[in-house]
Order: structure tokens, then C-alpha cells, then sequence
């Protein structure tokens, strides 16, 4: 099973940790795993129903993490068919699309329906990464800045952000290895029995630390 976050397990080889992708319907969530794991994408993706999961591998220092990646329905009317398959998660990507501002404003919805449903014990070191995709839209389009995106997940305490796109690929390997750094600091922390980052406290320093490495953007605002 997953290293549940909850159990505070630590890293080994070939540790399956399992990716919740959450966010509005239409963001591109099946793009983005199907890019990942098949590097493929495809202009007329269907609605997803329910969930689906792909696994894929990733190298890290050495050591290789087999992602399992859930790619849950963003429809509303799907709700009670995704939220059962939110337990046990040990990385929540929470997408939007940065030329759809609902879906932006959507992200604390996601989170929050995460940590209700995933039953998450320690809410506040939990490895979120948001990912805005559709980075390659024109820049008229454009409804959401990076800069918005950043200073959201700033305001959130959440410490990996990056904007990306499956269509051309740009980003995509990235975010996923971004994912599994954020929860590599967080299991090296559990292991050495260090006291967690209280986020209300000194949260300016904390993210002027980590933005450089881990919110990378298309674009600069
Ligand atoms: N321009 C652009 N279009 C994208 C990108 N990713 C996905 N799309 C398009 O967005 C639409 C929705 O993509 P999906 O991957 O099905 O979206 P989803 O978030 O899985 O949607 P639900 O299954 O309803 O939750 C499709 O028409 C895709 O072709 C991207 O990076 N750039």
C-alpha cells in the first residue's frame, strides 16, 4: 500500500507513493498524467467518470519511486464517486488552468475536500503541489498570473507550484518530480524526528527559501 503520510514511513527503494490529481473538470488532469506517463496528449480527451490510475517510475538520486497516479473526475456531479479513492494519498496535485479563473479560485475547494475526505492527520506538512496547466495558451487568453499562482500558494503554505502544460509537454516531468521532492523533504524531516515548520511562523522566510526551487512559472510577471 501507500506510504501514508500518516504512518510516517520512510523512503526505500522502490517506494510507491500514490498521486491524488484533483481540480475543476476541463483543466486537463488526464492530460497531464497521460503526458507524463506516455508522453502523448490528446486534443479531445472525454470527461473522466470516477477515476482512473496509471503507475510510472521516476529516478530520483538513485532511488526509484513508482508513482501511482489517480486521475479523479473534476466534475461536481462525480464527487461521491472520486472522494473514496482520496484515503491513503501520500502527494495531492491540485490543478487549474491559467486560462480559466474559476478553476483558479476553485484550488481551496480541492484542497479542503481533500483533507476532509483523505482523513490527512497532519494537514499542515501535507505535500501539496499546485500545478496551473495550459501554460501555452496565447498570452490574451491568460486569466491567471504566475504571480497570482505564487502568491496563493504562499498565502496556503504550500511550497511546490509550477505552471506547465500537456500539450507540449513543457513542465510536466518537472511538476511530478517536483511532487515527489516535496514529499522526500517531508519524509527526511519525519525521519530525523524534526519538529514541523509552524507555518504561521516566519512563513516570509520559509517561502523566499523555498520560491526560487520549487514555483517555477511560464511566465514572469
Ligand atoms: N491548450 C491546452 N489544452 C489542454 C491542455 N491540457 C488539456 N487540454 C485540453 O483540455 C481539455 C480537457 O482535458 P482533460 O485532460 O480531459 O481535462 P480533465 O481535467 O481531466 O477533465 P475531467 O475529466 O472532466 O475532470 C481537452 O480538450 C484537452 O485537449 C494543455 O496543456 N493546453
Amino acid at each position: 500500500m501507500a506510504a501514508a503520510r500518516n504512518n510516517m514511513r520512510p523512503a526505500q527503494k522502490n517506494t510507491l507513493l500514490k498521486v491524488v490529481i484533483l481540480g475543476d473538470g476541463g483543466v486537463g488532469k488526464s492530460c497531464l498524467m497521460n503526458r507524463f506517463v506516455s508522453n502523448q496528449f490528446d486534443e479531445h480527451s472525454f470527461h473522466t467518470i470516477g477515476v482512473e490510475f496509471l503507475n510510472k517510475d521516476v529516478d530520483i538520486d538513485g532511488e526509484t519511486y513508482t508513482l501511482q497516479i489517480w486521475d479523479t473526475a473534476g466534475q461536481e456531479r462525480f464527487k461521491t464517486l472520486r472522494t473514496p479513492f482520496y484515503r491513503g494519498s501520500d502527494i495531492c496535485m491540485l490543478t487549474y488552468a491559467v486560462d480559466d479563473r474559476p478553476s483558479f479560485r476553485n484550488l481551496e475547494m480541492w484542497k479542503n475536500e481533500f483533507l476532509y475526505y483523505a482523513d490527512v492527520r497532519e494537514n499542515a506538512q501535507f505535500p501539496f503541489i499546485v500545478v496551473g496547466n495550459k501554460s501555452d495558451v496565447p498570452a490574451e487568453e491568460r486569466e491567471v498570473s504566475h504571480l497570482e499562482m505564487s502568491t496563493w500558494c504562499n498565502e496556503n503554505s504550500i511550497t511546490s507550484c509550477i505552471e506547465a502544460s500537456a500539450k507540449n509537454a513543457n513542465n510536466v516531468q518537472e511538476a511530478f518530480r517536483m511532487a515527489v521532492q516535496h514529499w522526500l523533504r517531508l519524509e527526511t524531516r519525519a525521519d530525523r524526528n524534526e519538529q514541523p515548520i509552524n507555518d504561521t511562523v516566519d512563513l516570509t522566510k520559509r517561502h523566499s527559501e523555498n520560491r526560487m526551487s520549487c514555483c517555477i512559472g511560464a511566465a514572469d510577471d
